[in-house]
């Protein structure tokens, strides 16, 4: 699992290397310098003869970090020039001393509005305007000065007369992808890119789009989540020498929200084995409590999903229209079926059937397609009440919650919630927007009032557990925003569980692989995908993991 930080325990890691452990700040500070410097020197030979490379830096340490890598361009030969903003005099002492060093070595310090009158423009950008120091949004003279780097790397200013294209070596970007024309400068974000809140990935009024971001000893939460993540770029992270011990140190303001983790690929080994000697009952039972008339197609997807991600036995609990056509589509499934009538009858006959089937579930799936007919609320009241294994609530099932909102306190700690932005935001009654500004605080906030597990679905999704461990996905494509997508994603969840792992890591990991299931579809074209695919395409990931494969 990958640790990504807040900005302020980055600060609090980076405070406890300095004054704990005793590393001095400038030799972090000349790694992580050299880290930026070494992108940068890719991205200019590139460009090729006659690259112009600028430092955009603020008076904190990661102006002073930019002022450090221009000083390592400059000694390697690289034309090199630095744009100041900010009151140098106000600055860091690292500011200050990276900037006499820099003076002394023959390089041109200039401020940021001298980069209107610089013929030639730049071809190369580092962004050393704020780091993690970034507290509020920006404004004044900051503003005035991004606006101009964003118009500057936007080629709208027109002062980028770089090389022709014809003189610019053809192929020489890493693995292509660098620009192999000029007219837009290759802009590296020092740490995060400027503008950027290092905790929510939002927008603090003004922010510069990177194309890569060098960060230091762990990545931030805010370069990994939406929108933060689409102005980062290629993310690398450099180690500059911080000790695992640093992580220990907690920032000077209690906050609840300082770490997330990300999967890798390497913990797919977290999914159990499939033991040799098994039958259908050893990996569990899932029941999906889903569909409506004339809606059959979201129980099936959970369904398949739930089969293809390694349940023993799934049964599709659905109204009785739905039988013959779940039927024909998944034979694999036992059908239960009731009708609304039945329902709304005879209510102690209908409770003592749910109670039977949650007592046959290993897992329960409530939701997709159930509609917003008004039995739908005593089929939710049912389950909840008579499940004690994981539920997992999902669409329909969430939306019937949000308007009857007495239907949370059944809730237990074996529920996991999937919901979008606009279901979040309908449970909430907050607006879809502050949801979406910090994803990390919405899913924190209701998984542990609550004490459930959250999946907070975005294009990088977010899961809390019941205590508040924060998840950040890192895999998916934007083929999977399709119909059907967040179906599949449940019977995943359920198949996962019902192979035995707990609801939080089912949670995370099933997210996970059902991001690489749409990377996998996607390799025949983002447009395509179809969600029966993406269920298929499960079942090819979860033969990559530890038991996939085997056969003893
Ligand atoms: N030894 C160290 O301390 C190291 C620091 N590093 C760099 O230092 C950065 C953090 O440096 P700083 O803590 O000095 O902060 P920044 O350089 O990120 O920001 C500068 C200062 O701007 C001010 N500020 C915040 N929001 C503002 C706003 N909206 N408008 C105007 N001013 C605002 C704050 O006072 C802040 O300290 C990291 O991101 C990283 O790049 C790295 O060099 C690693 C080592
Ligand atoms: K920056």
């Amino acid at each position: 699992m990958k640790t990504l930080l807040s900005g302020r325990k980055m600060k609090a890691a980076d405070a406890y290397a300095i004054e704990q452990i005793g590393i001095p700040s400038v030799v972090l500070m000349e790694r992580a310098a050299l880290a930026v410097a070494l992108r940068a020197e890719k991205a200019a030979d590139a460009f090729g003869p006659g690259c112009h490379i600028w430092a955009l830096c603020g008076a904190g340490n990661n102006g002073a970090d930019g002022v450090a890598a221009a000083r390592m361009l400059h000694l390697k030969g690289y034309r090199t020039t630095i744009f100041m903003a900010g009151r140098e005099e106000k600055g860091t002492q690292e500011l200050q001393l990276q900037l006499s060093i820099a003076r002394r070595l023959g390089i041109p310090v200039k401020t940021w509005e001298r980069m209107k009158e610089e013929p030639g423009g730049c071809q190369v950008l580092l962004d050393g305007l704020f780091g993690v120091g970034l507290s509020r949004e920006i404004e004044g003279e900051y503003k005035r000065c991004m606006e101009l780097a964003g118009e500057i790397l936007t080629g709208k200013n027109g002062i980028q007369e770089g090389p022709s294209s014809e003189s610019v070596p053809q192929g020489t970007g890493i693995y292509g992808k660098y620009p192999t024309t000029s007219s837009k400068p290759w802009c590296i974000a020092i740490d995060i890119p400027s503008g950027i809140h290092s905790g929510t990935g939002a927008v603090m009024e003004i922010a510069l789009q990177a194309d890569e971001t060098v960060t230091f000893g762990w990545e931030k939460m805010g370069t990994a989540v939406y929108p933060g993540r689409s102005f980062a770029g290629t993310v690398t992270v450099a180690d500059i020498g911080f000790p695992k011990e640093a992580l220990q140190a907690e920032p000077e303001e209690e906050e609840p929200i300082s770490i997330a983790y990300a999967c890798e690929k390497a913990d797919l080994m977290r999914v159990p084995e499939r033991k040799a000697y098994s039958n259908k009952g050893t990996f569990g039972r899932v029941l999906i409590a889903a569909g409506s008339k004339n809606m059959s197609g979201a129980a099936y997807l959970s369904a398949l999903g739930a089969y293809r991600s390694g349940a023993g036995l799934v049964k599709i609990l659905t109204v009785e229209e739905n039988r013959a056509v779940l039927q024909t589509l998944l034979p694999e499934a036992i059908i239960a079926s009731y009708t609304p009538e039945q329902l709304l009858g005879g209510r102690e006959d209908f409770k003592e059937m749910i109670e039977e089937q949650m007592k046959w579930a290993d897992v329960v799936v409530l939701g997709p397609g159930l509609g917003n007919e008004p039995y739908v609320e005593y089929l939710v009241e049912d389950i909840l009440t008579s499940a004690f294994v994981p539920v997992i609530i999902d669409a329909d099932g969430l939306n019937t919650i949000a308007s009857h909102p007495y239907l949370t306190s059944y809730y237990t700690e074996n529920i996991v919630i999937t919901p979008h932005l606009g279901e979040m935001a309908r449970l909430t009654g907050q607006k879809t927007e502050e949801i979406q500004a910090d994803l990390f605080g919405a899913a924190f906030s209701y998984a542990t009032h609550y004490g459930i597990t959250c999946v907070l679905k975005d294009a990088a999704t977010v899961t809390a557990g019941r205590e508040g461990a924060l998840y950040i996905n890192t895999s998916g494509t934007s083929a999977m925003a399709k119909a059907g997508s967040g179906d599949v994603l449940t019977g995943i969840l359920a198949g996962l569980m019902a192979l035995g792992l707990e609801e939080e890591e089912a949670a995370y990991l099933g997210v996970y692989i059902h991001g690489l299931a749409g990377e996998e579809v996607s390799k025949n074209g983002l447009h395509s995908l179809l969600a029966t695919e993406l269920a298929r395409a499960a079942g090819t990931v979860m033969a990559g993991t530890k038991g996939g494969n085997k056969t003893e």
